[in-house]
């Protein structure tokens, strides 16, 4: 399931992976096959919004309690066994079947929706004002430079 990554070194000396996904499936490819599994099941019944949320955040937790008491984990998970790697695709898997389902049926076209909040994102943390830093853009002054006040 996970691949083994080719490393390269950033200027400061730490690795960073070339690590990528693949094409498919597509968003809009999970969405169909998800509401295929959950029609035939008869289970719209079920998945309302307000219980897709609780489902993801239950799935949340249990991607989180493969992290947990194992103290700062490094990227490419050194260490971990064929058997916790598998349960943490699983569980990443869940979290992301069970948001598009919830986009879905909220009605947000979420492809489009991380592309405009990435490109909000850009304008919060301009490149040159905020590079090394992980200050959250309301704690920039106006002499920062940076936006307190985003515009949409
Ligand atoms: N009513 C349901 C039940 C399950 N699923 C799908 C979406 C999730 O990907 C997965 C969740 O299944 P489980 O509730 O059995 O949870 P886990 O797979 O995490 O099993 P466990 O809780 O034993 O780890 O199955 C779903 O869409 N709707």
């Amino acid at each position: 399931m996970f691949r083994v990554l080719k490393g390269r070194k950033q200027e400061n000396g730490d690795s960073m992976s070339e690590f990528h996904f693949s094409s498919s499936p597509t968003m809009e490819d999970i969405r169909r096959l998800q509401s295929q599994f959950t029609a035939e099941r008869d289970w719209n019944q079920f998945h309302q919004p307000r219980n897709l949320l609780l489902a993801l955040v239950g799935e949340v937790g249990e991607l989180a309690e493969l992290f947990q008491w194992k103290g700062e984990v490094a990227e490419g998970l050194p260490g971990w066994t064929p058997s916790q790697r598998e349960s943490l695709s699983q569980e990443l898997s869940d979290v992301l079947i069970y948001l598009l389902e919830l986009a879905e049926k909220c009605h947000v076209d979420l492809p489009q929706a991380v592309l405009t909040k990435m490109q909000l994102n850009a304008k919060k943390y301009p490149v040159g004002r905020v590079q090394g830093s992980a200050k959250k853009y309301t704690e920039y002054s106006s002499e920062d430079g940076a936006c307190s006040t985003p515009q949409q």
